[in-house]
This record gives C-alpha cells, sequence and structure tokens, in this order.
C-alpha cells in the first residue's frame, strides 16, 4: 500500500488532510487515532469505498476509486458494524459469501479458524455480540485475501477470543498476508502490529514500531524500591548503574519496579500534545 498526500473533505472540512503512508507485503499495521481522527474515512478510501480529494493512492498496484472487482476479490474488509443476513445459519452465511471469490477457503476450514465451529449450523441472530464479530471476520478472510481490512476487530470479544483472534492473524500474517488495522486498544496494537502510526486531527502525528513510537524506547525508566521504610523512585535514560549500585548496597529488592512507559502513556502523550 502506497499513500501520498492523501486529502478528504466533508462539507468543505478536511478529514485527512495530508497522509503519506507505505504498508509492505505481509506487514500488520496500525493505524491509532481518537474518535473523528479519520482512520475509517482514510480505511475506506484505501478499500475503494469512498472518494478521496486529493493524493495517491496504490493498493496491490491499482487505484482503489477505479479497480474493478479482481483486484475487490484480492482484498477482504472487515467492517466496524456489518449488517448480518440474520436468518442464515454461519455455515450458510460464509458460504454464501465464499461464491464471490475465485479460490474461496471452505467454510468448514474458515468457521474452524475463527472458533465458531460449535455454532456453525446456528442461526447468525441467535449468536452473541463477539460471536456475530467472528461471524465478521470469518467473512473477511473467506476469500483468502492478499490484503486485509480490520476495522476495530475485537470489540466486543472476551479476552479468551482476543487472545484467539490474535493468533489468527499472526497466523494469517505469517502465510503473507497483509493486514491494516484500525483499533482503540493499544494493548491489541502492541501485541499484533509490526508498525503504527497515531492519526489526529487527520494528520499522521507518530510513526514507528510499538516499541519505538513517540521516542518510547529512548523515554528512560523509572526504578523505584523500599529504603528505611519508605519508597524511592529514580527516573533514569539507562537503569543499570543504579541497580549495580543497588545490589552491591544490599539493598532491599523484593519490591523493585523498573518501568517504562506503555504504548498507551506514549500515545496518551503524542494525543494530548495535539490540543
Ligand atoms: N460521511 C460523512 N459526512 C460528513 N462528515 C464525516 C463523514 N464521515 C466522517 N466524517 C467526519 O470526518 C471526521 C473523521 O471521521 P472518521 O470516521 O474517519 O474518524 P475515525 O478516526 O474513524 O473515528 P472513530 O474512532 O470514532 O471510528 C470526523 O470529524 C467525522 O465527523
Amino acid at each position: 500500500m502506497e499513500v501520498t498526500g492523501l486529502r478528504k473533505t466533508y462539507q468543505g472540512r478536511e478529514a485527512v488532510a495530508g497522509i503519506d503512508l507505505v504498508v509492505a507485503r505481509g506487514e500488520i499495521f496500525a493505524l491509532l487515532g481518537p474518535n473523528g481522527a479519520g482512520k475509517t474515512t482514510t480505511v475506506e478510501i484505501l478499500e475503494g469505498h469512498r472518494r478521496r480529494n486529493g493524493g495517491d493512492v496504490r493498493v496491490l498496484g491499482e487505484d482503489p476509486g477505479t479497480a474493478g472487482r479482481s483486484w475487490r476479490s484480492r482484498i477482504g474488509i472487515v467492517l466496524q458494524d456489518a449488517d448480518d443476513a440474520a436468518d442464515l445459519t454461519v455455515t450458510e452465511m460464509v458460504r454464501h459469501v465464499a461464491g464471490f471469490y475465485p479460490e474461496p477457503r471452505t467454510a468448514d476450514e474458515v468457521i474452524e479458524l475463527v472458533g465458531l465451529t460449535a455454532k456453525k449450523t446456528s442461526k447468525i441472530r441467535t449468536l452473541s455480540g463477539g460471536q456475530r464479530r467472528r461471524v465478521d471476520v470469518a467473512l473477511g478472510i473467506v476469500g483468502r485475501p492478499e490484503l486485509l481490512f480490520l476495522d476495530e476487530p475485537t470489540t466486543g470479544f472476551d479476552p479468551e477470543a482476543r487472545r484467539q483472534f490474535w493468533d489468527l492473524i499472526r497466523t494469517l500474517a505469517g502465510d503473507g498476508t497483509t493486514i491494516l488495522l484500525t483499533t482503540h486498544y493499544l494493548d491489541e496494537a502492541e501485541a499484533l502490529a509490526d508498525r503504527l502510526a497515531v492519526l489526529a486531527g487527520g494528520q499522521i502525528v507518530a510513526e514507528g514500531t510499538p516499541a519505538t513510537l513517540g521516542g518510547r524506547a529512548a523515554a528512560g525508566a523509572k526504578v523505584s524500591w523500599q529504603e528505611g521504610g519508605r519508597t524511592r523512585t529514580e527516573q533514569l535514560a539507562d537503569p543499570t548503574e543504579l541497580l549495580r549500585k543497588l545490589v552491591a548496597d544490599g539493598a532491599d529488592l523484593r519490591t523493585l519496579t523498573v518501568t517504562r512507559p506503555t504504548l498507551e502513556d506514549t500515545y496518551l502523550t503524542l494525543i494530548g500534545a495535539r490540543k
């Protein structure tokens, strides 16, 4: 995916204000940002579902604004709130959608991958919210996409289902599928993304790996320990020397903690700096 100078205005207001983005084949890329930042607008332009007002966009070698059916069959999409054909069973729905693709996965394989085998003959309207979301994911991957768009894919998942979903995404990426993910869960972005970008006010305010985003790797460490019945805390670029000294001094290190800013801390600082 290659995006240069992407712009989108709604009634004269700029929702996406000049974005540059490159996502390599097989990469998991996460787009983060507060409500209204322009994530869905950007993703829908990349999917060919919205028109842009400016900039160049190439997705799998084509312009999504003009690409045809064969291009469309190479991408998979999991929308934020997909409409379910509620009176079909899970298997019927997956088979139905599989019919649109030249080389689909079998319904059984996809249903197994999303962990819905026990529900495959159930009508979709009888499923829980998280189970329906899994159907959405199944429909997004049934066509064996080269590129998968996931818009807040795990909303409503229980913790175990999220972990299973993460494994599935890693498996797909390991098989060469490129994945563009939007999420409000920073732990999800950290667990999955090779690289990520933070969008705010229609612009990219930071881009990097989960470890380096916003200078996170260089942010230093906070060391806390107990000394004489009091908690001591020091903020340091490199805690090595202090830790050596504490050990040499025979300090009580049973409650020692060394912490760095979480991805969420870094994200909130980046977003806060925009306000
Ligand atoms: N169809 C539309 N008509 C007018 N304005 C729109 C339309 N779609 C989005 N917008 C506006 O564009 C901006 C970006 O919206 P967008 O849906 O892309 O944000 P988002 O980052 O996906 O937010 P969220 O995290 O809430 O999903 C918002 O200010 C929104 O109100």
